[in-house]
């Protein structure tokens, strides 16, 4: 008899909005231990920057964007899946033997599990070798009170790795670790810099089993296996954000998403004022700021920007243009701030003109 697993083993990797999941991913990339690992990156936002900045080969990525896998492109993701198996059993893609998936930040990580469990084309190829959260030192205890997804992502994990212990004050992880220990006893917690982890600690965890995890995620399972199988009583496309009919928790309520493409370089101070004048004013509901701005002083090498919440990270040189697209582009998670202020500063603060503007992917 056969007892050979030709599963191909799948770390799930989530984590609230800027959290560090990307940092961690590039970092995980770059080891030996993880060639022949194939990424799929999810975001959330119209415009993808995440993938720019990962180091791989178009090989070794795949992006579902402009949705979020627990509930608008769940499709992809099966569709992806079964499409890397059946691109590997025909040998027209490097073979590779583990696939990490990064969830959206806003993700709830329980249909997206249960999709991975159940999907028909995923289950008897592939099987889930651990989730991984990432939690912000920082902001972790706050985005806690504030987003249920954020729970579930600690509830479910096998590994927990808090990130940004370099930015916090000295007490906060020991405090951290107090709360993240009663959501979730059972999963190996790690502290984790820059996104510096030994591959081990993270890969190998293990089948996923929920029915070993707490009475919540017994029951967020049992509940995500009933929607599935209860016929929808209505047949509308599922638009993400709000849609609830999969019976997976929702999106938090007036959080939104949107992108600006701006043509014209962008003086740096006056992109700088800017800055401090949104996170300033606007720092709170401002879930999640990324972008790659092109400076007028380099053009030659784009500065890439990240704010979560009200940290903002210190902005970084790229040594060069991660694809020939030299447009700024900048991605806002927001909750209640309109479009139209975030347009409005930039003209006023950052000297930017209205017509250079652009609202959506092009
Ligand atoms: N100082 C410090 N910064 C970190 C650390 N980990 C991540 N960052 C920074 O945090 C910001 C967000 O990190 P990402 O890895 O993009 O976070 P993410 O979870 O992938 O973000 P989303 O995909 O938007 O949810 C970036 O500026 C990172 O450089 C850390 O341990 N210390």
């Amino acid at each position: 008899m056969d007892t050979v697993d030709h599963h191909i083993p799948v770390t799930v990797l989530t984590g609230f909005l800027g959290s560090g999941k990307t940092t961690v991913l590039n970092h995980l990339l770059r080891q030996p231990e993880l060639n022949g690992v194939v990424a799929i990156i999810n975001e959330f936002g119209e415009v993808a920057l995440d993938h720019l900045l990962v180091e791989g080969s178009e090989d070794r990525l795949a992006l579902l964007d402009n949705g979020c896998i627990c509930c608008s492109v769940r499709e992809d993701l099966i569709e992806a899946l079964a499409d890397l198996a059946a691109r590997r059993t025909a040998g027209t893609i490097p073979p590779f033997h583990r696939v990490l998936v990064e969830t959206t930040g806003l993700a709830d990580p329980v249909p997206v599990l249960h999709t991975l469990m159940t999907a028909p084309g995923i289950v008897g190829r592939y099987r889930i070798d651990g989730v991984v959260a990432t939690v912000d030192a920082v902001n972790g205890a706050r985005t806690l009170d504030a987003h249920p997804e954020a729970t579930r992502q600690i509830a479910v994990a096998d590994r927990l790795l808090v990130t940004k212990t370099d930015l916090a004050s000295a007490d906060v992880p020991a405090r951290l670790d107090a709360l993240l220990a009663a959501i979730n006893p059972v999963a190996v917690r790690h502290h984790v810099r820059n996104g510096i982890v030994d591959p081990a600690k993270v890969l190998d965890a293990g089948l996923f089993d929920p029915s070993a995890r707490s009475a919540d995620v017994v029951r967020w399972f049992e509940a995500a296996s009933q929607a599935a199988n209860a016929p929808h009583e209505h047949a509308h496309h599922c638009e993400g954000e709000h849609c609830d009919h999969h019976g997976h928790h929702a999106h938090d309520q007036g959080i939104s998403s949107y992108s600006l493409i701006i043509d014209e370089p962008i003086q740096r101070d006056a992109f700088a004022r800017w800055l401090d004048y949104v996170a300033a004013l606007k720092g709170e509901d401002l879930l999640r700021f990324k972008a790659i701005v092109n400076v007028a002083e380099q053009p030659d090498a784009p500065l890439v920007v990240h704010g979560v919440q009200h940290v903002f990270h210190p902005p970084i040189m790229l040594d060069g243009w991660p694809s020939a697209d030299r447009r700024s582009r900048l991605v806002f998670i927001v909750r209640g701030i309109p479009r139209q202020i975030i347009e409005n500063t930039l003209c006023k603060f950052a000297a930017v003109s209205r017509a250079s503007i652009q609202r959506s992917a092009a």
